[in-house]
């Protein structure tokens, strides 16, 4: 956990301090009880009504100046707690983006989210704790046992059996504790993974009609997290009532023995005040170390779940030795020699032995059916995943040899699923292109086949694109999400079946714009509707990650019977 605390180096001055002021107020606070007992015995019992002000004015002084050093250390722990949790959540997030999919597909999104917040939240209380407390705590309950033996020591001896009594107590519930709490936060992220897809699935479970199993999973989940919560909180629970009984217990017998000692004059009425407070003041100052215990046994879970993040090497190794340079322009956009891919070591093969080229400035397809590997083929040109076995190559240079702002700034892809974000239409375009006039806005949305559905909203390029761009039709989302891709004139753009949802019309306006516009960049159409791919100069088609078939439409139409019987049973359906 402390491994972490590096992300705070900039608030070192508020960390020493922090602890300094609230050391200052534990001082004054422990000096109280004596002061009382001296109120007590020297001003009331002797009616000294002078002694009596000048010690009550000292006592309030004491507790003003006190209180302003908890406010001066609140604000240092604020201050640190705060800026440490931002510079630790860009660091992770900054870390998260270096991942390639392996890593991104390992964790999954519902647990790098509650990463993200609620761990790094439970790290920055511990660090306000930290600040507040762990020097306030053990000072009060070690001083006040101290200022009990200052006083009289035969009584002190009670706090220490009442200490020792505590101690056992708290060893005995933070043994049962703390695995649960590692356990509890597991949970948590279990709940977060099925609220995340009830929530973003929620179209679909509705058209299913599975409300209700969607309802029960998450009743059996967040059922479980409550139990697991429970176990924790009846355990915890026990130590306030148990810690009361101490107190009360040790009040009793301080009386009981203190009034003989009142009595044969050992002690005065004051004292024995004295003492009950400070005996208060030691166990109240042990249940909040217990609590710090819990807050840091929390936080040290988190940390864990935080370093493992940032423990992760990416399997995506970026040791660029050449820049993409197209001041000679290169033959090839794209070289792919004998390629094969593999998920993981144990899944089976994605793509096999895949062989092509794409020269400059043409267009490749790449068809074939559900399953057969083509979103995997075109995961491997930005780097998402690296070829297990093979090379690629983008314009003429093996990517591995180029960074990665280079490769990914020279492609742009437009996903099957397209994802929009919150935000303006203008907003989710300079996504694509930061500085984009409304020119090329305008452009970019033409080129997309755009300019009829946003020319007649009213507010044009002002419009608010709802999460996910719920209020957009499937087709308009496609085409928004393709001029975003184009407003960056990429060199090489990669539509991965993001022309099914359009109909015939748009989707052949929406190629031809493409050529006439676009006239230096390389396409490739992935589409399982060979009328979208059919006038590529070459189509690649693939089986069960196979390469079956490559050449230009009609040779394929002779020579691959796959792709034959993909067009016949094509045309058939449409002729129905
Ligand atoms: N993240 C992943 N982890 C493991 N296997 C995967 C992953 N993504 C895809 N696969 C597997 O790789 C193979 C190829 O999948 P891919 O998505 O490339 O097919 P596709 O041709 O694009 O299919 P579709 O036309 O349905 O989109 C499939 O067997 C699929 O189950």
């Amino acid at each position: 956990m402390f491994s972490l605390l590096h992300y705070a180096k900039d608030y070192r001055k508020e960390i020493l301090l922090g602890p300094f002021f609230k050391f200052l107020e534990a001082v004054f606070e422990l000096a109280l009880p004596l002061y009382m007992a001296r109120l007590i015995d020297l001003g009331i019992a002797k009616q000294d009504k002078a002694y009596i002000i000048k010690s009550a004015s000292l006592m309030i002084g004491m507790s003003l100046v006190g209180l302003i050093c908890v406010l001066i250390c609140q604000y240092y722990s604020s201050i640190a707690s705060q800026g440490f949790g931002t510079e630790l959540r860009e660091k992770l997030l900054k870390k998260i983006n270096t991942f390639s999919h392996h890593e991104l597909n390992k964790f999954g999104s519902a647990t790098l989210i509650t990463r993200m917040t609620a761990d790094i939240n439970q790290l920055q209380l511990a660090l306000a704790m930290l600040i507040r407390l762990v020097v306030r705590a053990p000072f009060l309950s070690i001083g006040s046992v101290f200022m009990a033996f200052y006083i009289n020591a035969q009584l002190a001896s009670l706090f220490l059996i009442a200490l020792f009594l505590f101690c056992l107590i708290l060893y005995f519930l933070m043994s049962k504790t703390i695995p649960l709490y590692q356990k509890v936060q597991g949970k948590v992220d279990n709940l977060n993974q099925v609220l995340q897809e009830s929530l973003s699935g929620v179209r679909v479970i509705r058209a299913f009609s599975q409300q209700r199993h969607g309802e029960k999973k998450m009743t059996e989940t967040s059922d479980e997290l409550a139990s697991a919560y429970k176990r924790v909180a009846n355990i915890s629970a026990l130590l306030n009532p148990i810690t009361l009984l101490i107190m009360n217990s040790a009040i009793i017998i301080l009386l009981y023995v203190g009034g003989f000692s009142v009595n044969s004059g050992n002690l005065t009425q004051g004292e024995i005040l004295a003492l009950i407070n400070y005996l208060m003041q030691m166990l109240l100052a042990l249940i909040v170390v217990s609590n710090l215990v819990i807050i840091f046994t929390k936080a040290s879970a988190s940390a864990k779940r935080v370093n493992e993040l940032f423990d992760t090497t990416s399997s995506l190794i970026e040791k660029p030795t050449e820049t993409l340079d197209f001041s000679i322009p290169p033959v090839n956009a794209v070289a792919f020699n004998n390629v094969s891919f593999k998920y993981t070591p144990d899944s089976g093969q994605a793509l096999t032995d895949i062989s092509f080229t794409l020269p400059l400035g043409q267009t490749l397809g790449v068809t074939g059916q559900t399953g057969s590997g083509k979103t995997t083929l075109t995961q491997l040109l930005p780097r998402f995943y690296d070829a297990t076995i093979g090379n690629i190559e983008l314009f003429d240079t093996p990517i591995k040899k180029l960074p990665l702002a280079d490769i990914r700034s020279s492609i742009g892809i437009v996903p099957q699923t397209s994802t929009l974000f919150s935000g303006t239409i203008r907003d989710n375009l300079q996504w694509g292109q930061e500085k984009a006039s409304d020119q090329e806005c305008w452009q970019a949305l033409k080129t997309a086949q755009c300019l009829d559905f946003v020319n007649a909203l009213p507010n044009k390029l002002d419009t608010m694109i709802l999460e996910g761009g719920k209020n957009f039709s499937g087709g308009q989302r496609q085409r928004l999400a393709i001029a975003r891709a184009l407003i960056r004139t990429p060199r090489l753009l990669i539509l991965d079946d993001s022309l099914s949802a359009l109909d015939y019309q748009t989707d052949l306006e929406l190629r031809l714009a493409l050529k006439e516009e676009l006239t230096q960049t390389s396409l490739i159409i992935v589409s399982q509707r060979l009328s979208s791919v059919q006038d590529a100069e070459q189509i690649l088609v693939l089986e069960d990650g196979k390469q079956v078939g490559l050449g230009k439409h009609e040779t394929l139409l002779k020579k691959s019977t796959i792709y034959r019987n993909l067009y016949n049973s094509q045309q058939e359906r449409e002729e129905a």
